[in-house]
């Protein structure tokens, strides 16, 4: 492809992702399988330049607002959010990429697959974006954070002076870590044979069985992979598993399995040896789940699709297990490095509405845990109302559970050499503390059976 058509086509992705309600990576996908002509090298160019993009939305809605201020007649100036993808394109090439306009006009040409010509207006725009670019200290937080305002406010309240190095770490590009499958290899195996395959890789810094990909690499496509030797699993993510500390012998559950990432991983830790079941209310995620359970070589896992969190499966089982596993839907707030374009389609009410479902789930699927046993509810959520406040809640009306200290199960399963990386009760882990995405979890222990009235759900 020319350069020219590579941006006409980002441009194309761009207008796509803007009109859908899905997220960017499904219509991503979808707008190349439509595409076979496309090959690897220029897909990755476009979907590099559009992930940029939505990384910058806010900023570069702001500039290209800025600019048309002082060059436009104000009632042809555009809010920030709905500046087009075209405007934001020029932005992005001319203030990030440097772009002369006179290379713009040999770009912005008009030919076959390449973009439009360049109008008058658009002449006078990208003049403006170079003489007039906003610096970062003068940009709204939302702005330069990139971040909803509403939600500002909250995050404030958790991380205070570290906000604005929490937010730029969120605008980051995520790396991309994999998970040794202790059932099938151990980590130094799976080092050799990602080499073998030209798969460089890095060490973790808190999972014992994570890997940090060097440069790029078509996972799927290696023998490591197809294998079951790794999975792709944010090292976060890992440690919710691991910190779940199921052993061989026990009876688990993963309350909110999904495609199973968690169960995969808990399973490896149980050695294969106990009794794992994977719930979920969504059936096409429990059907996922299979054929990654199969890869990795696990074979102690049930699967149990269920109606809601008070399916009557949850009241024949109460008190029957030893760990259960709350990995709660939630706004994905802690995952917006990797997905961007989520952070402009989440509402106040979403998250509203998140916190009570995330309340019923807590509190009915808590009844699985036997005395003595625990619950791991976690989310990958930064937001205080889906975490400690939740968690806190749970706590002020269940004196039968009490919240073990993260630091204290840190050192059951990682002994003394790893030392924890928060001080407070719970896990909360950020992109710019840990290097991970966002993540919080809090280790409750059944201590007694419940209370007449307290307030574990009762069907
Ligand atoms: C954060 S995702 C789980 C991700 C998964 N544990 C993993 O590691 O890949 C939350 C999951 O909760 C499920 N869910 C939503 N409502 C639920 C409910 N009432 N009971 C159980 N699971 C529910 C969703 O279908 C979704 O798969």
């Amino acid at each position: 492809m020319t350069p020219a058509a590579r941006l006409q086509a980002a441009l194309d992705l761009l207008e796509t992702i803007a009109l859908s309600p899905r997220p960017a990576d499904g219509v991503a996908s979808e707008f190349f399988r439509s595409r076979r002509f496309i090959g690897s090298k220029d897909r990755r160019e476009i979907a590099d330049r559009v992930w940029i993009m939505l990384r910058n939305w806010a900023r570069a809605g702001w500039q290209v607002r800025h600019a048309a201020l002082s060059t436009w007649p104000v009632g042809d100036v555009p809010e920030w959010a709905d500046v087009t993808p075209r405007q934001r394109l020029l932005a992005d090439l001319v203030q990030r990429e440097k772009v002369t306009l006179e290379e713009l006009e040999s770009l912005f040409n008009g030919e076959k697959f390449g973009p439009a010509r360049l109008r008058e207006r658009e002449r006078s725009l990208i003049r403006a974006l170079k003489s007039n670019r906003v610096a970062k200290a003068d940009l709204p937080d939302w702005v330069a954070g990139e971040m909803p305002g509403w939600i500002i406010p909250r995050l404030r309240t958790v991380y205070q002076d570290r906000l604005p190095e929490v937010l730029d770490a969120l605008t980051v590009e995520a790396a991309v870590d994999l998970r040794v499958n202790t059932l099938k290899a151990d980590l130094e195996t799976v080092v050799d044979r990602l080499a073998e395959e030209e798969v460089d890789v890095g060490p973790g810094t808190w999972s014992p069985l994570a890997l940090r990909l060097i440069g790029r690499a078509n996972l799927p496509a290696t023998a490591a992979f197809r294998d079951g030797l790794v999975e792709v699993q944010d090292e976060g993510s890992q440690l919710l598993a691991l910190l779940t500390d199921a052993h061989p012998g026990q009876s688990v559950v993963d309350f909110c399995a999904g495609a199973g990432g968690k169960t995969l991983a808990i399973a490896a830790t149980m050695q294969n040896k106990g009794r794992l079941v994977a719930c979920d209310v969504s059936a096409g995620r429990l059907e996922r789940s299979a054929v990654r359970l199969k890869r990795a070589g696990v074979h102690n896992v049930t699967r149990h699709l269920l109606e809601g969190e008070r399916d009557k499966w949850v009241k024949r089982s109460a008190g029957k297990y030893d760990r259960v596993l709350i990995d709660a839907p939630c706004s994905g707030t802690g995952t917006w490095r990797r997905n961007p374009d989520a952070k402009w389609r989440l509402r106040d009410q979403d998250v509203r509405e998140l916190v009570v479902k995330q309340a019923s789930i807590l509190s009915s699927a808590a009844r699985l845990a036997a005395v003595g046993g625990r619950v791991i509810y976690a989310t990958c959520s930064l937001l205080p109302e889906e975490n400690e406040r939740q968690v806190d809640a749970f706590l002020a009306a269940n004196s039968g559970f009490r919240l073990l200290p993260v630091a204290e199960v840190w050192a059951q399963v990682f002994g003394p050499d790893r030392p924890c990386p928060v001080d407070g009760p719970m896990l909360r882990l950020d992109p710019a503390a840990h290097g991970t995405d966002g993540f919080f979890a809090a280790i409750l222990e059944r201590v007694g059976d419940a209370a007449a009235g307290e307030a574990v759900a009762e069907d």
